[in-house]
């Protein structure tokens, strides 16, 4: 069991004031946002949420025998004997503590953090897959799970808070891992989940229109992406990046070199200037292939995972690793290894004479690029269907329609997680955006899945899009929902049957 002296946790972090009486020989059995998780001895911290605020819950977290409290707000009043703490931030101060309780774990591993609107899961998936090849041991963190040790845990959030990353890092440490992936969500970052860490490549893949639920502007998102790549080194307080990984093909890189002082490794599939550079590039339904040129060397590169969008990915990959040490003939034979990730670009097995897809795009740049590639290799007519999430981003609903209806042949639109917005105020904003008649609705998923693999003809290609990996639940518990790569399977057997009568 841990245990660490509250004054050494302490004195990790910027406070402004103390009110109380710390004892020196004070001792800190657990550290917790969560007032029911408390127990004697432990120290709790006050996490403003966007539903609750950690602040009122002090009293209960003293009265389950918190020892220390640390909050920004003033909770003199309820926080009765135990001694409180005031900080600025209570996000970052979580994280600093949570480094400083697991003993630093991050230090000793070398860690590769992904951030960027797009591509992060299958960024994290490929870095693990080549390492893994080359037969190191291996952590990893993100939407769809987290990877520690041969435990597999599902995950709820992209980044998870500072506690449990830090919490888990350390089991990583002590089962010998090595090297650690993780995603990096700009939420996560601005809330300070990843505050302190010791990061040895950051990656930025690219910045369209996502969360401006949470950022309100493009400036404040991208700003917030930056917090990885400004880490200045100085010191366990303010962690440090040491290598930035660079999209030169996004048009955001030169404020991300200026905002860095690591040293940056940039890659394209455009500009041949580039540090990684990618050469003849080719792709079928299955595969890629393309030359990787770095310093004037080429290394024949062959990936499982298909389309330009998925080559700038690979590169991505393969520059971190690089720069962790990995020589780059061991590390490009090793990408093959990753047979695709779950709901990217997932092939629904099955199918004799059509192609059917599931895939994750839910933004207008990821519906673009997922829809180009798909359209390239599709011989006969493409049939998307997808539908509009909830509750955020209406702005984004007409554009990803209109996306929808210029690249396909045909939409079957329908209902994605609403959580408690109505289906036909969405559906509203969708149609509000498309300049075509090359669509249709209906309103239940299942269904439109259902109808768009029936519709194929020989060649045609389905496209299920928005939800890909995600399946029976809902965030907002309002409706659940089945994986769409099962329905479609189901599709894909009564069509089967029905064409050998
Ligand atoms: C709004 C928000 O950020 N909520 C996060 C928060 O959930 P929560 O339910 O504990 O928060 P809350 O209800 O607002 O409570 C605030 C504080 O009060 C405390 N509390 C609450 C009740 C109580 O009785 N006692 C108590 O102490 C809570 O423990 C918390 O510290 O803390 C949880 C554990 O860290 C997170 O899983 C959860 O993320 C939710 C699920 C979420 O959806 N977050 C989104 C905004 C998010 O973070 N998304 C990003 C990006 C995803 C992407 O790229 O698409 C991500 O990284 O996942
Ligand atoms: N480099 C890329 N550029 C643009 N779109 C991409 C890229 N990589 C993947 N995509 C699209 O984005 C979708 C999500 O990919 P992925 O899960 O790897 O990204 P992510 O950043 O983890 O997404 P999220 O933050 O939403 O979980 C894919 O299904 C594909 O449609």
């Amino acid at each position: 069991m841990i245990c660490v002296k509250a004054t050494d946790l302490i004195d990790v972090i910027k406070m402004k004031k103390i009110v109380g009486t710390l004892t020196a020989d004070l001792t800190i059995n657990a550290i917790s946002q969560d007032s029911r998780a408390i127990q004697p001895g432990d120290l709790f911290i006050c996490i403003e949420g966007t539903q609750v605020d950690g602040h009122r819950y002090v009293e209960k977290a003293a009265a389950n025998g918190a020892s220390l409290i640390v909050a920004r707000k003033d909770i003199q009043a309820i926080a009765g004997d135990v001694p409180v703490v005031y900080v600025s931030d209570t996000g970052k101060a979580m994280s600093l503590l949570a480094n400083r309780f697991y003993d630093y774990p991050s230090e000793a591993m070398q860690v590769i953090g992904v951030t960027g609107t797009n591509g992060k899961t299958t960024v994290t998936y490929l870095v693990e897959a080549i390492l893994k090849g080359l037969h190191h041991k291996t952590g990893l963190m993100g939407t769809i799970e987290m990877h520690v040790g041969d435990e597999v845990i599902k995950t709820k959030n992209t980044t998870p808070d500072s506690i449990t990353m830090q919490q888990s890092l350390r089991q990583m440490v002590d089962m010998e891992t090595e090297y650690f992936t993780l995603e990096l969500s700009s939420i996560a970052l601005e809330m300070g989940r990843a505050w302190g860490l010791d990061v040895d490549v950051a990656i930025m893949t690219n910045l369209t229109h996502e969360h401006m639920e949470f950022h309100h502007t493009m400036e404040a998102y991208a700003e917030s992406k930056k917090l990885i790549f400004s880490q200045l080194g100085n010191g366990r307080k303010n962690g440090r990046t040491k290598t930035a990984v660079l999209n030169a093909d996004d048009e955001t890189i030169h404020s991300y070199r200026i905002a860095t002082a690591a040293e940056v490794i940039s890659y394209s599939v455009e500009d041949e200037t580039a540090d990684f550079f990618a050469a003849n590039i080719s792709y079928s339904q299955t595969q890629t292939h393309f030359d990787l040129i770095v310093n004037g060397e080429s290394y024949p590169v062959v990936t499982n995972l298909v389309g330009l969008y998925n080559v700038s990915n690979t590169l991505a990959a393969l520059a971190a690793v690089y720069a962790t040490g990995i020589a780059l003939e061991d590390a490009t034979k090793a990408v093959a290894n990753l047979e695709g990730v779950a709901g990217r670009l997932e092939i629904v097995p099955g199918a004799q004479d059509i192609g059917v897809y599931v895939d994750f795009a839910h933004s207008p740049d990821a519906m673009e690029k997922v829809l180009s590639v798909v359209r390239e290799f599709t011989k006969g007519r493409l049939i998307s269907v997808f539908g509009g999430a909830g509750e955020r981003e209406h702005e984004k609903r007409p554009i990803m329609a209109r996306i929808g209806t210029e690249l396909s042949d045909h939409v079957v639109l329908t209902t994605d997680d609403t959580g408690k917005e109505p289906q036909e105020q969405i559906i509203e904003m969708m149609i509000a955006g498309i300049e075509k008649d090359n669509y249709e609705y209906i309103e239940n998923r299942e269904e439109a899945i259902l109808h768009a693999i029936a519709m194929a003809e020989p060649e045609d290609t389905v496209i299920i899009l928005g939800r890909g990996h995600e399946s029976d639940y809902n965030d907002k518990g309002t409706m659940r929902y089945l994986l769409d790569s099962e329905v479609a399977a189901r599709a894909i057997a009564a069509r089967n049957a029905k064409r050998s009568r």
